[in-house]
Order: C-alpha cells, then sequence, then structure tokens
C-alpha cells in the first residue's frame, strides 16, 4: 500500500475555547441565523449537491478572539501532522451551520497545480459546537485517501465531530461531511462549525511581515 492510499493524516484537539468563549460562541449563532447564507464552493458558486450548508462571510468579534487560541495551537498541530513548520500569513475563517440533510461531498479545501492561487491554505483546522443537549445526528467528518487500494475502495477514517473540539488535517486532503440529520428541524439543533484555514501567500514577499501582522484575511477563490 502506498502512501497516497492511506487516509490522510490528522490530529484532535479537546476543550478548545474557554469555556466562556464557547457559550458566548453558541449565543452569537443562535442569535444570528439571518447573518448566514448560502455556503459556496469553487469560484463562488452555490452548489446545493456538492455543499448544502449556511455560512457566515462577515466581520465578528468572535473571529479575533477565537483565532488566537487556535493560532497557539498550531505549531503543536504541525507537529502532529508531521508537516514542516511555515510562518502562517494569516487565517481565513468562516462559520459553517448544517441543517438537516447538509452535507460536503468529497473535496480539498485548497487548489492544486495549475490553479494554485496567491494565499493557498495549508492547513484546516475544523472547530465543532453545538447547542446542549446535542440535536443532531450524523455529520460525520470522513477524511479519505487520495488513491482507492487494491480493493478498488478508498480507504479512509470517520471522525465525530466533538463540542468544542478540533480536527486539524493538511487542506490538499480528501474529506468529505456526511449527511447530518436534525429531527426537530430547528436551526438551534444545527451541527455548527468554524473553519479556521491557515494560509500561506505564495506571492507575497513584499510587506509580508505587515500581513503576518494580522492573523485574519479574507481568503480567496478554492476548489471548495
Ligand atoms: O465541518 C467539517 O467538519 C468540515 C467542513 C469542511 O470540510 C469545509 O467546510 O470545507
Ligand atoms: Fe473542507
Amino acid at each position: 500500500m502506498n502512501l497516497l492510499q492511506r487516509p490522510p493524516i490528522h490530529a484532535r484537539r479537546d476543550d478548545v475555547l474557554p469555556q466562556a468563549e464557547h457559550a458566548a460562541l453558541i449565543d452569537w449563532a443562535l442569535a444570528n441565523e439571518t447573518a448566514l447564507s448560502d455556503s459556496r464552493v469553487g469560484k463562488g458558486q452555490v452548489s446545493d449537491d456538492r455543499r448544502r450548508a449556511r455560512s457566515f462571510y462577515g466581520s465578528a468579534d468572535w473571529k479575533r478572539t477565537s483565532v488566537a487560541h487556535i493560532d497557539a495551537l498550531l505549531p503543536g498541530i504541525l507537529a502532529d501532522l508531521g508537516m514542516a513548520h511555515f510562518r502562517r500569513d494569516g487565517f481565513e475563517i468562516e462559520m459553517v451551520v448544517y441543517g438537516d440533510g447538509g452535507h460536503i461531498r468529497p473535496h480539498h479545501d485548497t487548489a492544486t497545480g495549475l490553479s494554485r492561487h496567491p494565499h493557498d491554505r495549508v492547513v484546516t483546522i475544523v472547530y465543532h459546537f453545538h447547542r446542549e443537549p446535542q440535536g443532531y445526528s450524523g455529520g460525520t467528518l470522513r477524511l479519505l485517501a487520495k488513491m482507492p487500494g487494491a480493493d478498488g475502495k478508498r480507504a479512509c477514517v470517520d471522525l465525530e465531530p466533538r463540542q468544542n473540539g478540533l480536527i486539524a488535517f493538511p487542506s490538499l486532503a480528501i474529506h468529505e461531511v456526511l449527511p447530518v440529520s436534525v429531527p426537530s428541524g430547528r436551526f438551534e439543533d444545527s451541527r455548527f462549525g468554524i473553519n479556521f484555514w491557515a494560509q500561506r501567500h505564495y506571492r507575497a514577499a513584499a510587506g509580508a511581515d505587515a500581513v503576518a501582522a494580522d492573523p485574519i484575511r479574507a481568503g480567496g477563490e478554492q476548489d471548495q
């Protein structure tokens, strides 16, 4: 079995945000349904089949407070992933909410080859949260091997979202979110997550220090 036939490497952390910040985040999310819009894919289009979810693309205070905790965990996460330390040029941050039937089909989060972007995502860190008691089931995050094995199937690893926990993996890794079931149909019972993408600005040599000072950067188009 070669490397591309194995499921991608991942890292997990629990108790990611201090209790008060975690609670405030749930309150904010439950009060801001109208700030969500249909999640986008590729160059910004909406595809209900590829990605059925709603995202928050605006600015909010929780982005600055939460990213500080994620940033502090980044060196250890890179070590766990066996990735060389790199100087992150910023994070792209998106809250994503999956209601009943929500899912994302297999994809990777960063551009490859000729479509390489000036600010590629290098590491994907997904933080999960929900209201208690948990009102959804499903929504497993599945990481898939790039190539099928001898049996013709792609090896995979299934990771259940954990309250106030994160899952990190290289942004090039293929992954999907399996369908979410929300029996009540209520927004409060959705599967909530925040994607933090650590970025590297390959063409940002000039003025790179100024860029690095601000952990939050707007993202570009990506394959997902
Ligand atoms: O919510 C998750 O567990 C993963 C989300 C994801 O893959 C994405 O939004 O690109
Ligand atoms: Fe993704």
